[in-house]
Parts: structure tokens; C-alpha cells; sequence
């Protein structure tokens, strides 16, 4: 049997010899290139950008979208822990070599890609904006610090408006968790239409989210189940008692810690994100969040209720006009969002979107959520020269990387500030 390519090595292995990027490549359709395109990511005028946690599966992907995207950088700095140092990798036919993330690392850095675990972010963070640098940071650190904006750029770009990249100001932006991306993606044009009250997800988590070495286990111990050999247990395991979790041909509560009201934490992120995203503390959110033996793409439930009556034929073409979410929803041929369908595409797919009948009238909603990792909605990373919306990355299920950072650079004056760096 042949071993499926898992997208997250495109650029890793690159330890002894350089890594041609891309080793892996899932997309369905590959682009051509048009005889007059040009690419134009590397140039002077454009951002310096780090990458911190290059060697994960994130990190992995943020070069992979950056390259997607055709990004403008005028140069990157790839950043990892010591064990890392020295691991070379070509990205866009140049090569780089991975540095230790060390307090001096972010002199001259423009926009700062952290993905290397909420500790590192709360550590190097700071440092990082010191010095002037825009952070865009996916763990959980700073999210619900009330000065920290909490973005999906498709649902509250407004909240980084102040932001401007290269100004010599540095500033925190908090991506929010994966499933709260997904789900907000799709449930926000709604709520705008007829105001979420309470929403009720369930989760069906991939092993990207765990990141690479999750998705490394779970292709060995179906190999392993499959071959009849004693599989191979070492990421997940039970609070407390720490008793080892099969993942293959399983599934299992998601692996955050239980908390004492018998929430797991990624089931309270879904909770408190959405309150600060929607800026309402009062919707009421309810999650249960599970981990699949999936690869990569999360998957959702989302049963809403609302104040104001919708229609179903509504709500489907609300989410048809929806930015960064498509409709897959064909109940003849009972043809919904899968995750391999949606591996390596843009947009959240929505489909069973269908009226919630044990509600009254119109006011409740189902629908099923699948989403794989980079979501740009006409994203301004093709970076025309004259382009003044520039793409954000964030990070959406195990990369969530969606870059939207509306008028954010290329606007200003640069100001002389002293970095301190
Ligand atoms: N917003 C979201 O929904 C999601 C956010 N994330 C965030 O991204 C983080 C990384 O996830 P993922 O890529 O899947 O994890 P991986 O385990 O695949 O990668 C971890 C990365 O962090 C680096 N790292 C670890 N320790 C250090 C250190 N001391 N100094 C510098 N770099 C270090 C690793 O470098 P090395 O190879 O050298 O060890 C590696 O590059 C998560 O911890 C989470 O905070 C992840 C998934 C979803
Ligand atoms: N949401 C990821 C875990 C994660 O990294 O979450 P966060 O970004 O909130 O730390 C998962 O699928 O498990």
C-alpha cells in the first residue's frame, strides 16, 4: 500500500540536505501558471517576516500558504527550538537555515508568525513587538487579554484596523482556536441576519490539530493495525491515571484538560471566543469536542437558535454570498462537506443546512461545518504591485492560516521609532 502524503513534510526532513519545496503537494487541481504571471513575493518594498515554530506542522503550513498566496516578503527568518538549528530548507528556490528563536531574533522583523506553543508566545511575544514587530500569534496565550484583538479577518477585521505593519509600533494579534474559526466563519453572517441567542456545537476533530507528531501516530498505528502489530501509543493519554489512548479506528473527548465544570478547555475556547469575537457576553455556547482518526480538516455540527424567524432558503444563500464559505449541500445525491473533499481548499463548506425542527417556527438552525486549514477570502496575498490589502495569516484547524490583514501594510509612513533591538 502506498503511503498517503501527508502535506505537513513538504518542507521537513531538510536536516543533512536542503528540502525542495514542495515535497507534497494534495491540492486537486494544481494552478497552472499563466505564460504572463509573474511571481513577485520576494521584493524589496515588502515586509520581513519570522516564522516561529517553522519546523511544525503550523509552521509548515504557514510557508506553504505564504507560497500559496505568492506573499510578498522581502526576506524570512525560519525559527525553532535549538533541536532545530542548522536544518536547512529551500522555500521558493532560496535556501534557509532554521535558527534558535533567541531573544535577538526579531531585530528588523515586520510580521512575526508564531506557532511554537502558548509558552513560547507569552515569552517571545512581548520581545517581539518590542522590537517593533507585528505578532500573529495561534496558541491560546494572549486571546482573551482584552488588549490583545482576537481576529477572523472575515468576521471582525475591525479589530485591527489600528494596526499597521512596518510603522515601528509592534502589536499582538491573537488568532482564535481552530473549531471557534470554523464555526464563527459560518454562523456569523447568520447572526447578523437574525441574531445568534444559543448555539450548540459538536466537534469532530482531526489529528492536525494535535500537531505533527499526532498526525505521525496516527499513520503509523493504522499501518500498525492493519499489519496486526501492537500499535504505537505515545501522544495521547488520559488525565491523571495517564493511561495511553489508541488512535487509529477510534476516536476519544478531545485531549485538552477536563476542567472542574466538566468542560474540556477547547470546548470553553469555543465558549469564551465567540464572546469576544462577537463582542456579546451573553450568547450562550455550548461545545463537545471529540478527537477522529482524521488526518486533517475539522469537521462541525452548529444547531443555532435565534431571536428573529429565518428561512432555510435563507440562511442557504446567506452562506452562499458568505465570505470564505462554500455551500456543499446536496441532499439528492446526499452530497456534504467531507474532510478529504475539503483538504487543502480555502473556504469552510457548509452543508445539512436544514431547519431545526424541534424548535418552533423558524428560529432554529443546523448545519455541518467542515474546514481544512488555509482560508483566504480573496485574499489580497497575490499581491498585485498597487495591492493595499495585504493577507494575515491566521491559523484555521491544524494551520488556520488566513491572512487578511485588511489595509495593513503598505500604508503610512514608516515612523522613526527606536526598537530597542
Ligand atoms: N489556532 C489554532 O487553532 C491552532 C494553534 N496551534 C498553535 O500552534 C502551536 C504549534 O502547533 P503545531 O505546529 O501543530 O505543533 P508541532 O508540534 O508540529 O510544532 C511545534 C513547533 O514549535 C517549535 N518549538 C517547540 N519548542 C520550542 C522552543 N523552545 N523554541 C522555539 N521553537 C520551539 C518546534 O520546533 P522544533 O521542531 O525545533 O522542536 C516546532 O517548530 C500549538 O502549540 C498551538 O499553540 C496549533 C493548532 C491549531
Ligand atoms: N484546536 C487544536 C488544538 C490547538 O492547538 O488549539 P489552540 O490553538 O486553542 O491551542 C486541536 O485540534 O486540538
Amino acid at each position: 500500500m502506498q503511503s498517503p502524503a501527508i502535506a505537513h513534510r513538504r518542507f521537513l526532513n531538510g536536516d543533512a540536505a536542503a528540502t525542495t519545496f514542495p515535497l507534497f503537494r494534495l491540492k486537486p487541481t494544481p494552478s497552472i501558471a499563466s505564460p504572463f504571471s509573474v511571481r513577485m513575493s520576494l521584493r524589496e518594498d515588502a515586509p520581513s517576516l519570522a516564522v516561529v515554530g517553522v519546523t511544525g506542522a503550523v509552521g509548515q503550513e504557514f510557508l506553504s500558504v505564504l507560497s500559496d498566496r505568492n506573499f510578498p516578503y522581502r526576506s524570512i527568518k525560519m525559527l525553532a527550538s535549538k533541536r532545530s538549528a542548522g536544518k536547512k530548507y529551500t522555500f521558493e528556490d532560496n535556501e534557509y537555515v532554521v535558527e534558535e528563536l533567541t531573544a535577538d531574533s526579531f531585530k528588523d522583523v515586520d510580521i512575526a508568525l508564531f506557532s511554537a506553543g502558548g509558552s513560547i508566545s507569552k515569552e517571545f511575544g512581548p520581545i517581539a513587538t518590542n522590537c517593533g514587530s507585528v505578532v500573529v500569534d495561534n496558541s491560546s496565550a494572549f486571546r482573551m487579554d482584552d488588549s490583545v484583538p482576537l481576529v477572523i479577518p472575515e468576521v471582525n477585521p475591525d479589530a485591527m484596523s489600528h494596526i499597521r505593519i512596518g510603522s515601528g509600533k509592534g502589536a499582538l494579534i491573537a488568532n482564535p482556536n481552530c473549531s471557534t474559526i470554523i464555526c464563527l466563519m459560518a454562523a456569523t453572517p447568520l447572526h447578523r441576519r437574525a441574531k445568534v441567542l444559543r448555539m450548540v456545537v459538536s466537534t469532530y476533530q482531526a489529528a492536525s490539530g494535535a500537531g505533527a507528531a499526532a498526525m505521525e501516530e496516527l499513520e503509523l498505528q493504522t499501518r500498525e493495525v492493519l499489519e496486526g502489530k501492537r500499535p504505537t501509543c505515545k501522544i495521547f493519554k488520559q488525565q491523571v491515571l495517564s493511561v495511553l489512548l489508541l488512535y487509529a479506528f477510534n476516536l476519544f473527548s478531545h485531549n485538552a484538560p477536563v476542567l472542574p465544570n466538566g468542560y474540556n478547555e477547547e470546548e470553553m475556547k469555543l465558549v469564551k471566543e465567540t464572546r469576544k469575537i462577537w463582542n456579546d457576553k451573553d450568547i450562550k455556547v455550548t461545545a463537545t469536542c471529540i478527537r477522529v482518526p482524521v488526518m486533517r480538516a475539522h469537521a462541525e455540527s452548529v444547531n443555532l437558535q435565534f431571536a428573529s424567524p429565518l428561512d432555510e432558503d435563507e440562511a442557504r444563500e446567506i452562506l452562499k454570498k458568505a465570505p470564505g464559505v462554500v455551500v456543499i449541500d446536496d441532499r439528492a445525491s446526499n452530497h456534504f462537506p467531507t474532510p478529504l473533499e475539503v483538504s487543502n481548499k480555502d473556504d469552510v463548506a457548509v452543508g445539512r443546512i436544514r431547519r431545526d425542527e424541534s424548535q418552533d417556527g423558524n428560529y432554529g438552525f443546523i448545519g455541518y461545518l467542515c474546514l481544512w486549514g488555509p482560508n483566504t477570502q480573496g485574499g489580497c496575498s497575490k499581491c498585485c504591485p498597487d495591492c493595499r490589502d495585504v493577507a494575515v495569516i491566521q491559523d484555521i484547524s491544524f494551520c488556520q492560516v488566513n491572512l487578511r490583514w485588511k489595509n495593513v501594510w503598505l500604508e503610512g509612513e514608516a515612523e522613526d521609532v527606536d526598537s530597542g533591538c
